[in-house]
C-alpha cells in the first residue's frame, strides 16, 4: 500500500487523467460511491445523515456519496459550507446531478449549524489534500461545534483543516470517528500529533493506475502480504550455517538484560549462530538462560567493556553492537573501531547510537551496510535536534539522514519508518503500546539481526523483522497478555506464533 504527500497524490490524479485516461469526474464518481459503500455498511436508514460539502474535489465526493446514498434510501441532506459561486470544476459537475435527482441541499449561514445538531452522522467532505495554511471562517468555528459533538463523524480522504503532509503543528482539524481515505493513506495518518484525528482510517480504492503511483512516490506501508512474498524459507539441506553466523556486542554489569534478550531474540528469528561478545561477569550472569549461543570474552574497566581486548569481527555475517553497553567514554573507542573494521552488515542500537555520533561521517567509508535503529530521542541526540522537530517530520528528517550517511535507518515508534539509503521509505504498522517497555527495542535487534543473515533484500529484511517484532506483540495482546503486562521476553517467546502463521 503506497503512502503519499499531497503533491504526490495530485502528480498521480494528474498521471491518471492526463497519461491514462480515466477522468475527473469518473474519478469523483469512483471515490464518491466507495465511500458511500463503506458508509452504508456502517449506517442505517433512520439515521439523518449530514453531509457537509466545500468548494473543492473534496466537496464533489461528498455530493457524490449524497447522492449514491439517497438513491439507497437513505436519509441524506447536504450543507454546503461555501457559496455557490465558489463551487468548482467536477464537484459543479456532481452538485449538479444531485441536485437534478431532487437531493435536498441548503447553504451554512455561518450562524447556528441547526443541520449538524440535528443530524446522528456528519459526513465531513469540506475540505481533504487541498487545504492551505489555518482553517478560516466560517469553518473554523463549525469544526470546533463537530468536535464538542459525540455523534459519529465520516471523514472523506481527509480530516477537514488537518494538513495531509507531515511538518504543520498549527491546525484545527475535525477529529473523525473514522475516516476514508482515497487512493492512498496520506503522510499524516502516521504522524504522532496528526494520527488520532483521523480515527479509524480505511483506504477505499478508486481506479487509479499502480503504475501511477510507483513514478510518483517510494513510500508504502510494508504488509503481511510484502512479508509473505519474501519471507525466508528453509531448504532440507540446510545446515547452521546457511542462516547466519551472528555477533552481538554489549552489555555490561548494570545493564545484562539488553544483551540477553538480543541474543534470545536472534536465536528464536531464525539465526544460525550467534556469540555475545561482553564482560566476564556479563558472560556468568546470562549464559544459564541463553544455553545455545557462545560467548567472546571482554575486557573491561570498573564493568563496561573497553577496546583492550580487540573483538575479532572477521568471521562473522553480520554484527549487533550497542545494547546495554553503557556510555563509557572509552567503549567509544571499540564501536569506532569495530564499525570500521567490519567487513560485514552491522546494526548500531541503544548506547551504540551515542559512541557512533562523533564518527557519523566515518559510516559513508563502509562498504558493506550499516543499519541504525534509534527512537525518536536518540535520533535527535544523533541530530543534533529537539526531539518534538523529529516527531513533527520524521519522514523527511530520516531520509536525509539515511541519505547523508549512507544507512538503513529505522526511525523507531508507534508507526516505525524504515529508510534505505536511497531514501525510500516503509512503514510498520503491527505493534502496540505493550512494547512501550524496556528492552522492546533490544528484541528488535535481535529479529533485525536474525532476518539480514537469511537471504533477503536488505530493506525487505529489515522491514520483515519491525513487521514480526510488533506481530509477535499484537498476537500476544490478542490471546495471552495485556499492554499493562507484555514483557519483551514475552515477544520473544511470541515469535513463534508469528512465524506459524506466514511459514
Ligand atoms: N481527480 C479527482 O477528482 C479526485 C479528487 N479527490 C478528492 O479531491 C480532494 C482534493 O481536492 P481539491 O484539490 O479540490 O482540494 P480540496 O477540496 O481538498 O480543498 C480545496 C478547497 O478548500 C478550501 N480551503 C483550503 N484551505 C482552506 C482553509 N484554510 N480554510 C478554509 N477553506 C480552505 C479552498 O478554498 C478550496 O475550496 C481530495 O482530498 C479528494 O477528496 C479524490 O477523490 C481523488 C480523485
Ligand atoms: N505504542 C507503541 N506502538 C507500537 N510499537 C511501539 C510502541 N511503543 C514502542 N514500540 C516499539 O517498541 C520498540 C521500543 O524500542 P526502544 O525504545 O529502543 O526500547 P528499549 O530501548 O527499551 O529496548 C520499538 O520497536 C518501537 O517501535
Ligand atoms: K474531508
Amino acid at each position: 500500500m503506497f503512502i503519499v504527500t499531497a503533491k504526490e497524490m495530485y502528480d498521480i490524479d494528474k498521471f491518471a487523467m492526463q497519461e491514462i485516461g480515466l477522468d475527473g469526474k469518473l474519478l469523483m464518481e469512483n471515490a464518491g460511491r466507495a465511500v458511500a459503500e463503506k458508509i452504508t455498511a456502517m449506517s442505517s436508514k433512520q439515521e439523518k445523515i449530514c453531509v457537509l460539502a466545500g468548494a473543492g474535489n473534496n466537496g464533489g465526493d461528498g455530493f457524490v456519496i449524497a447522492r449514491t446514498m439517497m438513491d439507497q434510501g437513505y436519509h441524506i441532506h447536504v450543507l454546503q459550507v461555501v457559496p455557490d459561486s465558489k463551487i468548482r470544476g467536477d464537484a459543479s459537475f456532481h452538485k449538479r446531478i444531485y441536485e437534478n435527482c431532487g437531493g435536498s441541499l441548503s447553504l451554512f449561514d455561518g450562524i447556528d449549524g441547526t443541520e449538524v445538531l440535528d443530524a446522528d452522522i456528519i459526513i465531513d467532505a469540506m475540505i481533504g489534500i487541498g487545504v492551505k495554511g489555518e482553517l478560516r471562517e466560517p469553518l473554523l468555528s463549525l469544526v470546533s461545534l463537530i468536535n464538542q459533538q459525540t455523534k459519529k463523524v465520516i471523514s472523506v480522504d481527509v480530516p477537514s483543516g488537518l494538513p495531509a503532509d507531515e511538518g504543520t503543528v498549527e491546525f484545527s482539524a475535525v477529529e473523525a470517528t473514522y475516516t476514508f481515505i482515497i487512493g492512498a493513506p496520506k503522510i499524516s495518518a502516521f504522524l504522532n500529533h496528526t494520527s488520532p484525528y483521523y480515527g479509524t482510517w480505511e483506504l477505499v480504492s478508486i481506479g487509479l493506475p499502480k503504475k501511477a503511483f510507483q513514478l510518483s512516490t517510494s513510500k508504502s506501508i510494508w504488509n503481511e502480504t510484502n512479508v509473505r512474498d519474501c519471507f525466508p524459507g528453509r531448504k532440507p539441506d540446510d545446515h547452521k550455517g546457511t542462516h547466519g553466523k551472528g555477533l552481538v556486542i554489549g552489555g555490561c554489569t548494570e545493564m545484562p538484560g539488553a544483551l540477553s534478550m538480543t541474543l534470545k531474540a536472534a536465536l528464536r528469528a531464525g539465526a544460525g549462530l550467534i556469540t555475545g561478545a561482553t564482560s566476564e561477569h556479563v558472560i556468568n550472569r546470562i549464559a544459564s538462560t541463553n544455553v545455545e549461543a557462545t560467548y567472546a570474552v571482554l575486557s573491561t574497566t570498573d564493568g563496561f567493556i573497553n577496546n583492550d581486548s580487540k573483538v575479532n569481527v572477521q568471521d562473522y555475517d553480520a554484527i549487533a553492537l550497542g545494547m546495554g553497553m553503557g556510555r563509557k567514554a572509552f567503549t567509544s573507542e571499540l564501536v569506532r573501531d569495530v564499525v570500521s573494521e567490519a567487513n560485514c552488515p552491522i546494526i548500531i542500537d541503544g548506547d551504540g547510537l551515542h559512541h557512533i555520533q562523533p564518527y557519523l561521517t566515518s559510516l559513508k567509508r563502509r562498504k558493506s551496510p550499516t543499519i541504525m535503529t534509534p527512537h525518536p530521542r536518540e535520533m535527535a541526540m544523533l541530530l543534533g535536534a529537539n526531539v518534538n522537530e523529529i516527531l513533527v517530520e520524521p519522514f523527511r528528517y530520516a531520509s536525509e539522514f539515511a541519505r547523508k550517511f549512507d544507512v538503513y535507518l529505522v526511525l523507531k515508534g508507534m508507526y516505525s519508518i524504515i529508510t534505505s539509503p536511497e531514501g525510500k521509505q516503509s512503514v510498520n504498522m503491527t505493534g502496540n503500546p505493550g512494547l512501550a517497555k524496556g528492552g522492546s527495542g533490544d528484541v528488535l535487534t535481535g529479529i533485525i539481526l536474525a532476518m539480514i543473515m537469511q537471504r533477503q533484500d536488505m530493506f525487505d529484511a529489515i522491514c520483515n523483522a519491525c513487521y514480526v517484532h510488533g506481530k509477535s506483540a499484537d498476537l500476544l495482546i490478542k490471546h495471552q497478555h495485556s499492554h499493562h503486562d507484555l514483557l519483551a521476553s514475552d515477544v520473544i517467546d511470541g515469535i513463534a506464533n508469528v512465524y506459524r502463521t506466514i511459514s
